[in-house]
């Protein structure tokens, strides 16, 4: 009874105890309150121009569903295909010479720079995607040299067709077979972002994290990849940076759920390592194992499976939706993928050889074209080290961040010609139907230049792969009615929000 009255009694004395603190601070408080609005942080550049002022009060969501189609409207109507979002401090552009002048001619003063290496430091640390100067050169070298290898395609390939035999087709197969209408429905989505996790772990690490299997959930690694990437694009996109940074160094709100995100993405990396050292690398194909012989310094080990995960994964998963998205509303063209695979394959469904799939020219040409409507890196951004002006005419001042926009370019009609908004594969063919590749510079989807996509051939094998295993055995129907347009969530790679819902059935005439 003592310890109790006690004990009651402390607790009112420190109840009065906190009330008079919170009455003591606000009065002390109120009076700063102007000064410290004063010390706000305020965009780089204050400015009330009509497209910052649309920016900041997000007023452009009322007539666009995303913010790529507001900028792709703005960059069509703008002379040059060149804009300028000045509370970002930031100069963005669509124009074909432009991106040529960043990315190859004045390579140089357009590095990603330290303001991104600041905002992805965290997640990426000192990963390839996240560094210029020597450390990239580094990285490229020992990267291109083993993703140039044959022996390394090879091995994409088998484990591509693996994971497409022995687990995708037989989940979908398995939806097709629900009697009931409901249980066939299934997010692509969901489905091609677990594909490519487990085909780029296999691929990277020589560890399968089996995200496809119907029974296990998401992995961890993934969920926590997931929401650090969705977390760092915030803080690429904001006008105020020293918002971030201040909740960064107080540990609150989404830098806190950040820091634990990658806390996670740490451990779990330096797990797959430990575990590739155990069980011995030198006489493995996969990547890690091969970066292994000439890295030994952890950390650098870490920042480049992370880098991998996240060249590998994210960008296939979105390739992948939005084309079957496209041909889910173009018959025409999965009609035209079966007649040209029947033709060159026969009745085999197997996948055989690389060799083979470089003969289905219409299947590339419909890959292609679908990344030029929907890219799956929307755009892509470097800074400007000294002053210069790019062949537009535009002038950038040094430290301007600029923004070469691929999802724009695919709109534009002096890029594509005035049925640029169709669906249309045959743009890529000659007249013999061969597939003949574009200027890069005009279709960025791999960037272009010095820095291009070194995982290029091996994405546009998984592409290929999926896509043609799929439509050979299944009829895929969307399970909602198309929106005219598709509606992203924000994050580093395009991803749909509300996912692909989709409708399931085996295919009635299977070729034998
Ligand atoms: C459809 C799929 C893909 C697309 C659209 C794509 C696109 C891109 C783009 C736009 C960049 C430049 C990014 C930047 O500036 O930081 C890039 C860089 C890179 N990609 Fe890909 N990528 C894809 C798949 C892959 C895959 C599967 C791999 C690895 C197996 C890969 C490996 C890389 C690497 C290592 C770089 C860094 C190149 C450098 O900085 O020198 N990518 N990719």
């Amino acid at each position: 009874m003592e310890v109790e009255l006690e004990t009651s009694w402390f607790l009112q004395c420190l109840h009065a105890y906190f009330c008079f603190f919170l009455i003591f601070t606000l009065i002390t408080i109120l009076p700063l309150l102007p000064l410290l609005f004063s010390l706000l942080p305020r965009p780089k550049q204050w400015c009330t121009c009509e497209i910052c002022h649309t920016y900041l009060n997000m007023s452009w969501s009322k007539q666009f569903d995303n913010l790529c189609d507001w900028y792709t409207h703005l960059l069509k109507n703008s002379p040059g295909n060149t804009i300028h979002i000045h509370v970002l401090g930031n100069t963005i552009t669509a124009n074909p010479d432009n991106v040529e002048y960043m990315l190859k001619t004045r390579f140089e003063n357009f590095p990603k720079g330290k303001p991104f290496s600041l905002i992805l430091g965290d997640f990426l640390g000192r990963g390839i995607f996240n560094v210029d100067g020597d450390s990239w050169r580094f990285q490229k070298k020992m990267a291109s040299l083993e993703l140039g290898k044959l022996s390394i395609k090879s091995f994409a390939f088998e484990i591509i067709n693996c994971e497409i035999k022995d687990r995708l087709i037989p989940l979908l197969s398995s939806f097709a077979a629900s009697q009931k209408e409901k249980h066939r429905v299934l997010d692509l989505q969901d489905v091609f972002r677990r594909f490519s996790f487990d085909t780029i772990c296999r691929f990277s690490f020589g560890l399968d994290p089996k995200c496809l299997e119907r029974s296990l959930p998401m992995s961890k690694f993934a969920t926590a990849f997931d929401l650090a990437s969705k977390l760092s694009a915030e803080r690429a996109m904001t006008a105020f940076p020293l918002v971030w940074k201040l909740k960064r160094a107080l540990n609150l709100g989404s830098e806190k759920q950040l820091k634990k995100a990658i806390k996670i993405i740490h451990i779990l990396a330096k797990e797959v390592i430990r575990q590739r050292r155990k069980m011995g690398f030198s006489t493995h194909n996969d990547l890690l194992s091969r970066f292994m012989c000439t890295i030994n310094d952890e950390t650098y080990l870490k920042d480049v499976v992370i880098s991998f995960l996240l060249a590998g994964r994210d960008t296939v998963a979105s390739g992948l939706t939005s084309l079957f998205w496209l041909l889910a509303k173009h018959p025409n063209v999965e009609s035209e993928i079966r007649r040209e695979a029947d033709r060159v394959l026969g009745n085999n469904q197997e996948l055989t050889s690389f060799g083979e799939m470089k003969e289905l020219h219409y299947l590339q040409a419909a890959v292609y074209e679908s990344m030029r409507l929907y890219p799956p890196i929307q755009f892509d951004s470097k800074f400007c080290v000294d002053d210069d002006i790019l062949p537009d005419g535009s002038l950038l001042r040094r430290g301007t961040r600029v923004t070469y926009h691929p999802y724009a370019m695919g709109r534009i009609e002096e890029i594509w010609g005035p049925d640029c908004l169709e669906f249309k594969p045959e743009r890529w063919l000659k007249d013999d139907g061969v597939f003949s590749p574009e200027n890069p510079f005009k279709y960025p989807v791999f960037q272009a230049g010095f820095r291009v996509c070194l995982g290029k051939e091996i994405a546009l094998l998984e592409l290929k792969s999926v896509a043609l295993s799929l439509l050979r055995r299944f009829q895929i129907q969307l399970a909602t009615r198309p929106h005219p347009t598709l509606r992203f969530s924000p994050g580093l790679t395009a991803t749909l929000s509300g996912g692909l819902p989709v409708l399931i059935r085996e295919r009635e005439v299977a070729p034998a």
